[in-house]
């Protein structure tokens, strides 16, 4: 990136990287943006956070209101994380948060610019696609983003589902016993290490991930509440899970009826997912389990006895969206559940991935992506081929709803044999 700082589209507005000295007026400039009270600076937190080039500003030059001071307007934030793409392997990612922009300089372009200086940036660090989650739908497909990755949690009635099957297979002599906080911040983070490559969709969970959920950091408007973390062993000792939860105390009268509210669940395998859920079921008082951050592949109403008793947990929306920055990159890193190719029009309104290409894959589970002259067999922007790239959506359902074209007839039923994986991306966690 050749200037670091960017004239805005408005006369007097610059963005540009912010220095350490002005994270203060970042801060509140985030607080703003959010329509939250700055009650108090979250000092720690973006101290914590702070990396120089990566947190963006919007300073408005300024008017009688600031005395000539340039004011901090809008915000922006990437870090570097890795994606778990079909196949295990993790992909080099830029993950976008923190995007605000004051009311009272919203629409004059400022999300753009600093979205256009960011992803510049990313391709030039190497970074194959970007992420972030969603406050609202329609605000990120125009940058060539596209939902990826949804959650889909359950609010589960125990007495109407009749809780967990009994007889589902689990490890034979494992344990589940409740961890303490240090024991949490030590061995969550290693667990959560193994877990990561098996789950397609998921990210790096940063130092500061885990510091936040231990309460360690003081964080104004994070409402941390302690909850209980059992771990799950098999016979040799072995940690193979984790179940994270609060328990609200509630009450219908003379009759307990506490809700359980699932905050991170990772299992190895079937076996230890099975007894973390009959365990959640099994807690006295409970009458509803509550887990709201799953993955759409998840099997838990099909563990239940009825599951009717499970209902789709109201906050389930696309969650992470996915923009490719590098298409030779990202689709050589994964793999492929069945041989085919296909040849893809691609318009990217930045122009990065923009262009004809085939993509192929070979019968032992690889493939790539390279340009070609062929005819296309189907038409699609990148936003949209960033839905299809970690193999939960579906180009034929696209297709129906005209978000992509066919070119050839069935071109879209060939696209989901190959880009469709049998176990569906999930990312639990929010940045
Ligand atoms: C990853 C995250 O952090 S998600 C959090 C996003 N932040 C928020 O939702 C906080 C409240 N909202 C805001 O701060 C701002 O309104 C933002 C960041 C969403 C948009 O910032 P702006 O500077 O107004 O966006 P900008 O002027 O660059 O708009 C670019 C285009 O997107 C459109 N757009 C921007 N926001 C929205 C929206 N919420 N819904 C629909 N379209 C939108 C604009 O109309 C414009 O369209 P055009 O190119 O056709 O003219």
């Amino acid at each position: 990136m050749g200037n670091d700082a960017q004239q805005g589209p408005d006369r007097g507005i610059e963005i540009r990287p912010i220095t350490h000295e002005e994270l203060a007026d970042w801060d509140r400039a985030i607080a703003l943006g959010f329509m939250r009270p700055h009650v108090a600076p979250a000092t720690e937190w973006r101290e914590l956070l702070y990396e120089p080039g990566r947190m963006l500003g919007a300073f408005d030059r300024g008017g009688p209101a600031t005395g000539g001071r340039a004011r901090c307007v809008a915000t922006f934030r990437s870090f570097d994380t890795e994606l778990t793409v079909p196949g295990g392997a993790q992909l080099p990612v830029d993950a976008v948060t923190a995007v605000t922009v004051n009311a009272t300089h919203r629409r004059r372009g400022l999300l753009s610019g600093m979205m256009r200086h960011d992803l510049t940036a990313a391709r030039e660090r190497g970074a194959a696609a970007a992420i972030l989650i969603a406050a609202e739908h329609n605000i990120y497909g125009r940058f060539g983003f596209g939902p990826a990755v949804p959650l889909a949690g359950w609010r589960v009635d125990v007495l109407r589902s009749g809780g967990v099957r009994a007889g589902l297979p689990v490890h034979e002599g494992h344990r589940i016993d409740f961890a303490t906080l240090e024991e949490f911040r030590k061995h969550g983070p290693e667990l959560h290490e193994r877990w990561r490559p098996t789950q397609p969709g998921a990210i790096g969970r940063p130092e500061a991930w885990w510091r936040l959920r231990a309460g360690e950091i003081d964080l104004p408007g994070f409402d941390w509440k302690q909850g209980f973390t059992a771990f799950h062993r098999t016979a040799d000792g072995t940690l193979t899970g984790m179940i994270n939860y609060t328990v609200d105390d509630k009450w219908d009268g003379a009759y307990p009826d506490c809700p359980l509210t699932v905050r991170d669940f990772l299992a190895l395998d079937r076996e230890t997912a099975n007894a973390l859920w009959t365990f959640a079921f099994s807690v006295d008082w409970v009458r509803h389990v509550v887990a709201p951050y799953l993955g759409p592949g998840d099997r838990l109403p099909l563990l239940l006895a009825d599951p009717r008793g499970a209902k789709p947990h109201e906050e389930s929306a696309d969650f992470t969206w996915l923009r490719l920055l590098d298409l030779p990159a990202a689709f050589a890193a994964r793999r492929y559940e069945a041989p085919g190719r296909l040849v893809l029009d691609v318009t990217d309104r930045a122009g990065w991935t923009a262009g004809r290409w085939v993509l192929e894959a070979a019968p032992d589970g690889t493939g790539r992506i390279t340009p070609t002259d062929d005819p296309a067999d189907l038409a699609l922007d990148v936003s949209r081929l960033g839905s299809l790239y970690l193999g939960g959506g579906s180009a034929a359902v696209l297709a129906d709803a005209a978000l992509l074209t066919e070119l050839t007839p069935g071109a879209a039923v060939r696209a989901d044999t190959l880009l469709r994986t049998a176990r569906a991306p999930w990312n639990p966690d929010g940045f």
